[in-house]
């Protein structure tokens, strides 16, 4: 559905995006990741055509951007952050005004209405609507036309943990029951371990992962927690000796190891130097450590 070839960008001299690759396949909810300033704004605003791309490295629905724009955007319904709404008219109006600039037909908005749970509030004032409820119409708004393609930028930006679920359960309900791939970019790993199909990791415009959970969860390490007489020198023998230490939750120290043979390693290394050793204890590393873990070794 979407494919960039060594897309790079930059404003002026600063470079944003370095070489992306991306590849998102049809039906999948892609989860496109990364921090705040990342580049995933941009990325979006490149696949979109809202900025210049470089010839041939933008292709969506195996056209490209670059020469088949308005093709392509008839096909794509869109959310970058928060959508412009007409605060004092209800959604239906909202919704009537972009279903008459684009030429849809009447019937698609007691559809999307539907699709989005909003057809009971549709008769009330926007300016009356949750944050939640604004997102969610303005995804009625991009599912106008019937777009075979979601493109939304960070949808569940500012929500509390109810909206932030609605907008989850509305994507699976467009994925599983209309058939539509979804780009969702966020910089919340777990909100999109959830749901996400798919998943590409994004840091200072460098694509650190890209491929499906499962594969992302093969690379989830164990870790090793450890707990010494003196932690402080610990952790300076380990990091002489090219550990990788990983930030501290509690006063232990955590190491991401590779195998067993490590631990014993680790055992070895801190009693040669004559410190007591009260406690290791593994545990896998959770996707959210992984992720942190993945942006900060490139930070
Ligand atoms: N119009 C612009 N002119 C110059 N620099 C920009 C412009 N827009 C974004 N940038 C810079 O490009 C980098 C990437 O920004 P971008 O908005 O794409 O990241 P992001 O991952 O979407 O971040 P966020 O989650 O904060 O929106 C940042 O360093 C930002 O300051």
């Amino acid at each position: 559905m979407i494919q960039t070839h060594q897309l790079s960008y930059a404003y002026g001299r600063h470079p944003v995006l370095h070489e992306l690759n991306l590849q998102v396949p049809s039906a999948s909810i892609f989860g496109f990741l990364g921090p705040n300033g990342s580049g995933k704004t941009t990325t979006i605003r490149l696949l979109m055509g809202l900025i210049h791309s470089p010839p041939e490295t933008v292709h969506l629905f195996d056209q490209s951007i670059r020469t088949n724009r308005l093709s392509i955007l008839n096909r794509v319904g869109s959310l970058i952050e928060s959508p412009s709404l007409y605060n004092h008219l209800s959604g239906r109006d909202n919704l009537e005004i972009i279903r008459r600039a684009r030429q849809v037909d009447r019937l698609q908005i007691d559809q999307v209405l539907a699709m989005v749970q909003l057809t009971k509030d549709a008769h009330r004032n926007v300016s009356e609507y949750s944050l939640g409820m604004r997102q969610r119409l303005g995804i009625a708004i991009a599912l106008l036309g019937n777009p075979d393609l979601l493109i939304l930028d960070e949808p569940t930006n500012g929500l509390d943990p109810a909206g932030i679920r609605q907008i989850r359960e509305l994507l699976v309900a467009l994925s599983h029951q209309h058939g539509k791939t979804i780009f969702v970019s966020s910089h919340l790993l777990g909100e999109m371990e959830k749901i996400a199909t798919h998943l590409a990791i994004l840091n200072q415009g460098h694509l650190l992962f890209q491929g499906t959970m499962t594969q992302l969860r093969a690379l989830q390490l164990p870790i090793l927690s450890i707990d010494t007489n003196n932690n402080q020198v610990a952790r300076q023998l380990l990091l002489d000796a090219q550990f990788r230490l990983l930030d501290a939750v509690s006063d232990q120290l955590q190491v991401a190891i590779r195998d067993r043979v490590q631990i014993a390693s680790i055992n070895q290394l801190l009693m040669d130097q004559g410190l007591a050793v009260y406690g290791l204890q593994t545990n896998q590393q959770t996707l959210e450590e992984l992720f942190l873990t993945l942006t900060h070794a490139h930070a």
